[in-house]
């Protein structure tokens, strides 16, 4: 009898979630606000991450910004500086789980607070097939894209929790939902990052911290050079162009304003999501080739290619 009201419960539950969230794309909810928030962006010295730490900014949150690359990094808190906002740049490498632990502490210690909003943005791709690929750079996308992240969320999540308060944001992609070929080390460490984050957000729910909200943010291809040369059919990319880099940011800031536990950026990539999980392999396989997702990223590995040693290699 308890089994049956449980059920009949949680079905109920089950069908307010839907309607609250289909409504949600529609009318949208209100935004938290984050002024005084302490935001700690990793990867912030191009791309997305440069973005993210102004659009914070915008929004009166200070920003703490963590890139291996110390020009690049010291030029997005500079630009930082410029729209009167607050920021602390510093040079780490987020593989380096002694060099995020210490970082977290030098952070504490010259801003003598917490961080409060965790942004894992740093992302890296080996850009070559895998047969071809040194062994060094496979592992490297592993540790960047996946393993940083128990690292900062170690570092940063028991403060979050003993004070109740406070947002993990993992920067994954579509390719951590659904694969393309020749991307097995970016595919793995995306796949990961979205477990990793999902059981996280499971634990935190189930331990009732419901003051530390989790934001998982998935992103097409995004126009900031990372996958340039990626390119599907002509005609379907006209529905799905890569992404302005700014429209993406302001997607996922959308998305963490209103405490959303994840997105996909453009919606219509939810599609391939379901595809996936619902369709024969094969079905799958034929839309592929259809639309031009199965050989989309050989033009990517030889820019890649070109870009490294000048001497384009054999993609096809
Ligand atoms: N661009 C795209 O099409 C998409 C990107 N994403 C994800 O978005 C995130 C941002 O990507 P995007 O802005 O395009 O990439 P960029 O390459 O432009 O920026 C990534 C930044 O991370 C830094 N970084 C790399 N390794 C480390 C490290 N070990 N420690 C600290 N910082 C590091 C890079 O520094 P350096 O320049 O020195 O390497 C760079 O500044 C990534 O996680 C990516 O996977 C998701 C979907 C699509
Ligand atoms: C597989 C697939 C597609 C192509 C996806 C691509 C090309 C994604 C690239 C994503 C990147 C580069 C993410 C980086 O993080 C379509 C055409 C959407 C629909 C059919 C299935």
């Amino acid at each position: 009898m308890i089994f049956l009201m449980d059920l009949q419960m949680m079905l109920l539950d089950v069908l307010y979630y839907i309607l609250r969230n289909s409504l949600r794309v529609v009318l949208r909810p209100r935004t938290k606000p984050i002024d005084g928030e302490l935001v700690l962006i990793t990867g912030a010295g191009g791309g997305l991450g440069r973005l993210f730490a102004q659009e914070f900014t915008k929004h009166g949150a200070e920003v703490v910004l963590w890139d291996t690359n110390t020009a690049a990094n010291e030029r997005t808190a500079e630009l930082v500086r410029e729209m009167g906002g607050k920021a602390c740049a510093y040079t780490v490498d987020v593989t380096r789980r002694q060099d995020v632990y210490s970082g977290a502490e030098t952070v504490r210690k010259d801003l003598g607070r917490d961080v409060t909003v965790l942004v894992n943005n740093a992302g890296v791709v080996a850009g070559r097939r895998m047969l071809d690929c040194p062994d060094e750079l496979i592992e490297r996308t592993m540790k960047v894209n996946c393993h940083a992240l128990f690292w900062t969320v170690k570092a940063f999540l028991p403060q979050m929790k003993a004070q109740n308060h406070g947002h993990i944001v993992t920067i994954a992609s579509v390719l951590g939902l659904f694969s393309t070929p020749c991307v097995e080390d970016y595919c793995a460490s995306k796949f990961a990052a979205v477990g990793f984050h999902e059981s996280m957000a499971h634990e935190l729910l189930v331990e009732e911290v419901d003051g530390v909200k989790t934001t998982l943010v998935c992103p097409y291809i995004v126009d900031t050079g990372m996958f340039q040369g990626c390119k599907i059919r002509e005609e379907v990319e006209m529905i799905l162009p890569p992404l302005d880099p700014q429209y993406c940011v302001e997607q996922a800031m959308n998305a963490i304003l209103i405490d959303q536990p994840m997105v996909c950026i453009p919606r219509l990539t939810y599609l391939p999501f379901l595809s996936r999980a619902l369709l024969p392999w094969e079905s799958n396989v034929v839309t592929y080739r259809f639309m031009g997702s199965d050989r989309c990223m050989y033009p990517f590995i030889e820019t890649m290619a070109n870009r490294t040693s000048g001497i384009p290699v054999e993609a096809g």
